[in-house]
């Protein structure tokens, strides 16, 4: 059977746009990305055809529409087709440009020339059916919160990371850049894993420099024999949870942390259960919907 892709198209009012984000990366959505469209957003998210049914795509249509009544937002008219895997490359490309990250980072699609008259660290990315282009609030504020930790004056020039759920690694390759001495990058998802090591050869990085592996916090404790100066995690907030007992085997007292893929509203679970196992939070950042917590291990 060809390779098809199920196309969703969500016009939503803007002030909706995390929620159907989050709604679609649930479904099991896969390169999700946003563009305006007058005074709408429309989001397009892209999915492997045997992965959802015709009723699969109603229930989800639904829970959408009930999410804006609820909210008091007009429904969004949400559309999909079926189609097949150049086109789906072939689209989701055309959505996707080089974007500007916090006072450092230029992120660059593969398959645009590299610019030659940029003062930023340029990140270059193929996410593939990975998450993490850098269009997403909750990627932007890790790499902010990187920069923060790893910057020029900074003592954390030697640092060894983890990254919790590397997607397309954009966060690992972006430690490196920024001076980090090594990542090491774990995904649950092959795909991740594989758009990972693609990502890490397209950055010209060295594998020593950054070692992925399929796996999540147990599988960066088989990589390392001391703790890690920082622990990167993206995911959502109910994963984060479940792993933050982990973590102490791979955190030390030094150990800082940056977590997000939170929404505002799931914050207060995570702050406490962060607090139960030995953080300290320092700060919480926010862009729109999201947040992201720098923490420090106690
Ligand atoms: C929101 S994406 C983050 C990608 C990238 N780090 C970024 O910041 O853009 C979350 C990633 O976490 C992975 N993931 C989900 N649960 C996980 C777990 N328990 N352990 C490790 N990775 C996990 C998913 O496969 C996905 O690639």
């Amino acid at each position: 059977m060809a390779n098809n892709w199920w196309e969703i198209q969500v016009l939503c009012e803007p002030a909706l746009e995390d929620l159907v984000f989050l709604r679609l990366e649930s479904f099991g959505c896969q390169g999700t990305a946003s563009q305006t469209k007058g005074s709408s957003c429309l989001v397009l998210a892209y999915l492997p055809q045997e992965k959802a049914q015709l009723l699969d795509l109603s229930a989800l249509s639904l829970l959408l529409r009930q999410d804006a009544l609820c909210m008091s937002f007009q429904a969004p008219v949400i559309k999909w087709s079926l189609i097949e895997e150049e086109d789906w490359g072939v689209n989701w490309r055309k959505h996707w440009h080089p974007q500007k990250i916090g006072d450092r980072f230029l992120i660059n699609p593969a398959w645009l020339p590299i610019p030659t008259d940029s003062d930023r660290l340029i990140l270059r990315l193929d996410p593939g059916v990975a998450f993490g282009t850098g269009d997403h609030p909750t990627t932007e504020l890790c790499l902010e919160a990187l920069e923060m930790r790893l910057g020029d004056d900074s003592e954390q020039q030697n640092a060894v990371i983890a990254d919790i759920g590397c997607g397309s690694g954009i966060l690992s390759i972006g430690a490196i850049l920024l001076g980090a001495h090594r990542a090491i990058a774990v995904d649950t998802d092959p795909l991740a894993v594989r758009a990972a090591r693609e990502n890490r050869e397209l950055n010209k990085i060295a594998k020593e420099q950054i070692t992925i592996q399929q796996g999540s916090v147990l599988q960066v404790k088989e990589l390392i024999d001391q703790p890690v100066n920082g622990i990167v995690c993206n995911i959502l907030a109910e994963v984060i949870i479940d792993l933050i007992p982990e973590m102490n085997a791979i955190a030390g007292p030094e150990t800082w942390g940056i977590f997000s893929g939170i929404l505002l509203d799931q914050a207060k679970p995570v702050a406490d259960t962060l607090e139960q196992h030995g953080w300290i939070v320092a700060a919480l950042w926010r862009r729109q919907d999201w947040c992201c917590f720098n923490v420090r291990h106690a």
